[in-house]
């Protein structure tokens, strides 16, 4: 695998498969590589003659600093994580690379980055698009492999790509889950084991879910369900939960009768986790 630093490397890189006519797949990370990670870069080696991955922690997409200060990190484990898989070429820049001096020029999908989980973490989606925008230039794929676990930001990159004419398809994975069904995520090593065993109230509340929505409910019986699950853990303090139609994230009232989304967000012991998920009638 080729690792590079710098955007005149990763570029000259991918200039080369082009020219040989290759296809290039794009997974962008913020590292800690779990298994949620590794399924996009099999989705992209699918897809793709080559497989390119980033790690950048995103400082414009952290609102607390100690959120940022936290977020794990250790680049050697998710080089050979990489390797192992098959990855061509890693792209993982400085800072000062991403955001050079002098920096001036911001992202967003004004509606959708400060509706719903925006609230949560107010600036959070402007520093994702604005991330993701310059990823995108420097790396020029082909297609990018997003997770729905993080089913918000899909939609604010689909829009933003979609917007801005970014002539790459953007590719949704379905959340990897742990046996006990808590979605992946790079946060989970922070939790406590207590808060670990409790964790798993949220994807159990999206299962409760969509057997009520199979059943047949409102939204607002829905909502009130989910609420009082989560609320019955002792250690989540809810953060947001919201209901809307899949893809616009629009406002839904009245009976479930098409795709919705569904936003949870938690926090358990300082530690926000969120898990996200559509569904269907
Ligand atoms: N469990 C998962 N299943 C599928 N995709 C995932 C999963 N977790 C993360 N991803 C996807 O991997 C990509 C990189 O995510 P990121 O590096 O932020 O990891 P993360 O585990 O979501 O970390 P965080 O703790 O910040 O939520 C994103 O497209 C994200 O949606
Ligand atoms: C898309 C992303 C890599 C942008 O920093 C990040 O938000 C993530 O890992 O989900
Ligand atoms: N997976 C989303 C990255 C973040 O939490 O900042």
């Amino acid at each position: 695998m080729e690792i590079c630093k710098s955007v005149a490397e990763i570029r000259a890189i991918v200039a080369n498969y082009r020219r040989a006519g290759e296809r290039v797949g794009l997974v962008t990370t913020m590292g800690a590589l779990h298994e949620g990670h590794l399924t996009l870069m099999r989705a992209a080696r699918r897809d793709n003659d080559r497989v390119i991955a980033t790690i950048f922690v995103n400082p414009t997409q952290f609102g607390e600093v100690a959120d940022l200060a936290h977020y794990p990190s250790d680049d050697i484990r998710d080089i050979n994580l990489l390797e192992a898989e098959g990855v061509d070429a890693l792209f993982l820049p400085e800072v000062a690379t991403i955001y050079p001096p002098g920096d001036d020029t911001i992202v967003e999908t004004v509606t959708l980055a400060n509706m719903l989980h925006g609230k949560v973490r107010p600036g959070h989606f402007r520093g994702v698009a604005t991330v993701v925008a310059r990823l995108f230039n420097i790396t020029l794929p082909d297609a990018a492999y997003f997770g729905e676990k993080d089913y918000q930001q899909l939609q604010v990159i689909r829009r933003m790509t979609n917007d801005l004419h970014f002539p790459i398809e953007i590719h949704a994975v379905p959340t990897v889950r742990e046996p006990d069904g808590l979605a992946m995520s790079s946060r989970n090593v922070r939790l406590t084991p207590e808060d670990r065993a409790e964790a798993v109230v949220l994807s159990r509340a999206l299962m409760q879910a969509q057997e009520l929505v199979a059943a047949g409910t409102t939204v607002e019986a829905l909502a009130e369900a989910l609420r009082r699950t989560i609320k019955a853990s002792p250690r989540a303090t809810l953060r947001g939960l919201d209901i809307v139609e899949a893809e616009t994230l629009s406002p839904l009232s009245g009976p479930v009768d098409r795709k919705i989304a569904i936003l949870i967000s938690a926090e358990f012991g300082g530690v926000l986790l969120i898990d996200q998920c559509e569904v269907s009638p």
